[in-house]
């Protein structure tokens, strides 16, 4: 925080990553730093910025946005909690009904926040609005205890992050201003009277904010991972690879090439989607302020398929890096396991993936549809209905292949719509039917992501001018990605026609050369990530290769090699071997 006021970076706009890498296994202030600056930053008005957001920069106001309850985690609409206006006192009385309305997991609710972004049913006038935004005070601001009608706890060991503190939060009947309801896009008036907003998912902004910061995160740990991986499988020279010759670099086995290289390619996958889905939030965030929420959709559907897929691809990704460093991956002092457990949660949090991926789906089905009947359709989603031959591209070119991945998109699109129809006609009920494709509209989004991602890639890679040399293992890199991903879903293009079994067996030929291709340039791709060996805090992957000594060093620092007979020996172990038992 200190060297973020020195270099007078506002707290919003503050690089997660650096505050991220003072605490590998989660970090208590995360939330503030992110979800509730920017939550100040998009839902409060101008006043109740003046009013806040200094505090907040000095870091006298502490908070974390606390919206998931114990009940209800994706199904915002369902949310528990109330926000009831009492017009005689121009106060709000928020209430915990029920144990399943007690907020649960907030980053940073536990002990370190004193107040937080509280998401709540609105009702004025007798009628609810649904869920909205509120300023809360949690804790007295000088002695930290918290206030009267708040009841506040910590839930307890997680699998990882567990040096933040996320928590719990009750209310009773406890009253805040009017003026605490943040009023950007909607209001409550001083009669009691609501405005409503210009589009009624705006309260909903802090979400899709955090979705793409969540995406260019995945893409620094698994930037992280293939770092520490890639440099200790230079070092470890393991078994014979020609019988009586010395033991090889175990990066020469084509195996552990297959491991490690698809997932530096996805580093650049994941940073190039995240570039492109920022400039799009960039732009939508300035419509928004000029009255104009049109791309509002378009960047909500985006931002799910982006941050379900880097999270789960760095997830897989870092499992991957773990496994391929043998059994010194499963030791902390690797930073494999830390890492992994800071990075599957981002699968569950800010959206559930499989949610998010239906969200995708639903507007695929919504826009083939409006495609078919020649309504207009957003530039994202337009090739669905445009006519599905393969253009002129060379066979098996880059750009044949996301030809191939954008007709099988459409085709899985066109096939899962036609099942949807089906069951629409046996069930007669739309949810229903919805639920019984959900399967294959779940494949649709990841296809349909996993196009953009592609396309992403090629066209930052084709645009780099700077140096031939580095465009050159760029384009060989996403080459690697580009067949990698068909490999994996060849199902896919065998099913729409795109590719034949000839044209897959040719591409898998092409990814082992490149493999070997690429062999060379793992080392000097993974070094140019930059990361300071502080930063990746890892036995394995340090800069200078010392592994072992690195290793035999930290074992020195084990509590239990503070004495040469542990006390566990006398008090257990002796009167075992005593006992004969
Ligand atoms: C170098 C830089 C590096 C920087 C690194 C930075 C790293 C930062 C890392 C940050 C880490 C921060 C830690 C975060 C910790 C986790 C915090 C949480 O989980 S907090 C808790 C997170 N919790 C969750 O994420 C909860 C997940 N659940 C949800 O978000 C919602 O319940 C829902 C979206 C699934 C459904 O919502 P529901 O209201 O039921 O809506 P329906 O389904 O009925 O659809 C109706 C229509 O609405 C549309 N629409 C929907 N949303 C939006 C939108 N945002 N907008 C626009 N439209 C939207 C939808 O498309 C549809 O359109 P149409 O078809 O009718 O045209
Ligand atoms: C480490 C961590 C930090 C968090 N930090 C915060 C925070 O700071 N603030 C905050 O408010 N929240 C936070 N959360 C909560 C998080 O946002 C929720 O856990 C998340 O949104 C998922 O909701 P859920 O837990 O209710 O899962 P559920 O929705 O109950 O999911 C369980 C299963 O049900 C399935 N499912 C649910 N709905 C559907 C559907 N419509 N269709 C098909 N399948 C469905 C899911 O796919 C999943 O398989 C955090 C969670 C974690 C793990």
């Amino acid at each position: 925080m200190r060297k973020l006021a020195e270099h007078n970076i506002p707290l919003r706009e503050a690089s997660i990553t650096q505050v991220h890498s003072v605490l590998r296994d989660g970090n208590p202030l995360i939330v503030h730093t992110s979800m509730f600056a920017n939550a100040l930053a998009s839902l409060a008005n101008p006043k109740q910025q003046q009013q806040w957001v200094p505090l907040a920069e000095k870091n006298r106001i502490i908070g974390t946005y606390a919206q998931t309850e114990i009940g209800h985690g994706t199904f915002v609409r369902g949310l528990e909690t109330t926000a009831i206006f009492d017009p005689e006192t121009k106060e709000f009385v928020l209430h915990s009904p029920t144990i399943t309305s007690t907020k649960w997991w907030p980053g940073g609710l536990g002990k370190t926040a004193n107040a937080a972004i509280v998401m709540a049913q609105l009702y004025t006038q007798g009628k609810c609005y649904g869920p909205h935004p509120f300023f809360v005070q949690l804790r007295d601001f000088d002695t930290h205890h918290s206030l009267p009608g708040v009841i506040l706890g910590e839930i307890g060991p997680r699998l990882g992050i567990n040096s933040q503190d996320n928590g719990y939060l009750r209310f009773d009947h406890y009253r805040i201003p009017r003026t605490n309801m943040l009023m950007r896009h909607s209001q409550v008036l001083e009669d009691g009277s609501y405005v409503k907003p210009i589009h009624n998912k705006l309260s909903y902004g802090t979400m899709v904010w955090t979705r793409v910061a969540i995406v260019h995160s995945c893409s620094k740990k698994l930037a992280c991972a293939v770092t520490i991986a890639t440099r200790y499988s230079a070092v470890r020279h393991q078994s014979e690879l020609v019988p009586g010759k010395p033991e090889p670099q175990i990066l020469e086995y084509q195996t552990q090439q297959y491991k490690l290289l698809p997932h530096i390619a996805s580093v650049f996958a994941i940073l190039f989607s995240a570039s492109s889905v920022l400039r799009m939030q960039r732009n939508v965030a300035a419509s928004i302020s000029k009255g104009n929420v049109e791309l509002l959709p378009e960047l909500h559907i985006l931002s799910c398929a982006m941050k379900a897929l880097s999270s789960q691809d760095s997830t897989q990704g870092i499992e991957t890096c773990r496994l391929a460093c043998g059994g010194h991956g499963y030791i902390a002092s690797s930073g494999l396991p830390s890492l992994y457990t800071s990075t599957t949660c981002t699968i569950t949090y800010e959206g559930e993936n499989t949610v998010l991926l239906l969200q995708v789906a639903r507007y695929l089905i919504k826009s083939y549809r409006a495609g078919l009947e020649g309504l207009p359709v957003l530039p994202s989603v337009m090739y669905l209905t445009a006519p599905s031959a393969m253009h002129q591209s060379p066979p098996l070119s880059n750009q044949a292949l996301i030809e191939a991945f954008r007709i099988s998109s459409a085709n899985l699109v066109k096939e899962t719509e036609s099942r949807l129809c089906r069951q629409f006609n046996l069930e007669q009920n739309f949810h229903y039917a919805w639920n019984r494709c959900s399967v294959a509209l779940v494949h649709c989004a990841e296809l349909h992501s996993r196009y953009y991602m592609c396309e992403k890639f090629l066209s930052t890679v084709e645009s780099i001018r700077a140096s031939d040399r580095v465009r050159s293992v760029l384009q060989d890199l996403c080459r690697l990605y580009l067949i990698h991903h068909i490999t994996l879903n060849q199902g896919h293009f065998l099913r729409s026609g795109t590719l034949s079994g000839v044209d897959l067996s040719t591409l898998e030929e092409e990814m082992y050369e490149l493999l070997a291709k690429l062999r060379p340039q793992a080392v000097p791709l993974v070094d140019a990530f930059d990361f300071r060996d502080e930063l990746l805090g890892s036995t394995l992957g340090a800069w200078d290769g010392r592994v072992y000594e690195r290793l035999y060093e930290e074992a020195q620092k084990s509590p239990l090699n503070k004495t040469d007979v542990s006390k566990a020996y006398h008090k257990y172990l002796q009167p075992l071997m005593k006992s004969n038992l």
